[in-house]
Order: structure tokens, then sequence, then C-alpha cells
């Protein structure tokens, strides 16, 4: 089970000290939102703030691309240092190219597919990726609550996962708390991104622990 933080809510101001903090603190995954304003309605950062926060961490830089045409901007972040890029399934018409595009990088690929999206959208494509990311809120922004709909997904990709001896990690992303957590690893769910839960509280560190004790338990 692994926690990717996602600096979306840090102090963008501290983005450094607020990556040692969780890096401390027993993360796994730094996760970066990259957000254009146009696939979702927020915009975030660019591959030049992933640039500035590379050397700030040990981390896996996981960076889930929330963007149109993905396929532009690959080259740029595998630069920025990203050991993960995700794209989303409805971002682009070319999903295996960008895929192919990325894995011709050196970087993991990963996909993610938004809460009305099916997982059959994607089948064609879970033998060549590393991470499928199910969303578990519409994307865009942090703080928002947990779609329940969106676990029989994760259990579908784990039973998929084991029929056919992919090997990709499932990660959730979205309303993640100690409860919300718990019922997805329930569900076969081995990446866990928290924002609010993480950073809008007084000591990210502990809330790493919750979130890890309540998916052991
Ligand atoms: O991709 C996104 C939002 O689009 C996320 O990564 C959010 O940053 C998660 O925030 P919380 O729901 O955990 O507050
Ligand atoms: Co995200």
């Amino acid at each position: 089970m692994k926690i990717a933080p996602s600096i979306l809510s840090a102090d963008f101001a501290n983005l450094e000290r607020d990556i040692k903090v969780v890096e401390a603190g027993g993360a796994d995954y730094i996760h970066v939102d990259v957000m254009d304003g146009q696939f979702v309605p927020n915009i975030t950062i660019g591959a030049n703030v992933v640039s500035a926060i590379r050397p700030t961490t040990k981390l896996p830089l996981d960076v889930h691309l929330m963007i149109t045409e993905p396929e532009r901007y690959v080259e740029d972040f595998a630069k920025a240092g990203a050991d993960f890029i995700v794209v989303h399934q409805e971002s682009t018409l070319h999903l295996h190219r960008v895929l192919q595009m990325i894995k011709n990088a050196g970087v993991k690929a990963g996909v993610v597919i938004n809460p009305a999206t099916p997982v059959s959208a994607i089948k064609e494509v879970l033998s060549m990726v590393d991470l499928v990311l199910v969303m578990t809120v519409n994307p865009g922004f942090g703080g928002q609550a947990f779609i329940p709909s969106c676990l029989t997904k994760i259990e579908e990709l784990a039973a998929i996962r084991k029929e056919c001896g992919y090997d990709y990690e499932i990660e959730v992303d979205g309303g993640v708390v100690p409860e919300t957590a718990a019922l997805c690893a329930q569900a076969g769910a081995d990446v866990f991104v928290a924002g609010s839960y993480v950073y809008n509280a007084e000591n990210p560190a502990q809330q790493i622990e919750l979130l890890k004790a309540a998916i052991e338990s």
C-alpha cells in the first residue's frame, strides 16, 4: 500500500517544505496535479514547477495530467523529471500513442478514468500501463466528496489484473480519508492519493499514519 499526498492542497509558496514534511512522514509518491483550464475548470502548474520540485525529494513524482491532448506535453514533463505520467482516457483521441510516447521517454505510463468512464474504455491499453488511476471525484479540485460507485471499477481492475497477469498499480484519487481509503483497499487499490486530508491539517505526517492504519485494518 502506498500513500501519494497531492501537493494541490499544499502551500504553493512553500512547496519544498510541504514536500519534505510528507516525505519524512512516510509518503511513497508525490502526486502532482497538472490542470489546463480546458480539460478541467481549473489551472494549476506546468512542467517548470515539476522541474523545480524535482531536486527537493527522492520520492517518485506521480504527475497527473488533466490537460487536453497530453501528447503535446509528454516530452516536457519527462524532461522535468516525472517518474509517472498519467493521462486521462477522455483527454486524447490517441491514447495508445500517448502511452507509447511516455514509455519511449523512459517514464512509467499511467492511464486515468473519470467517474463516468467505464473500465471497458481502457481495456485495450491495460497490458501496457504501469498504473491505472480511478478518479473517485470529478477532476479539477481538491476537497470534494468521494463517489462510492467508483468502487466497483477498482474491483474490476483488480480482477482483470489477476486474470490476465498484468502488473499495473491501482491508484485512487479524490475524497480519500480513512473511511473511504479502507473501502478502496478492500476493493483492491494499492496507491492512495490524498490532498486535503493530508495538508489541511496541523500535522500531515500524522494524517499519513491515520490513512495507513485505516488501510491496514
Ligand atoms: O486530481 C485531483 C483533483 O482533480 C486530486 O489529486 C486532488 O488533489 C485530490 O484532492 P482531495 O480530494 O484528496 O482533497
Ligand atoms: Co490527481
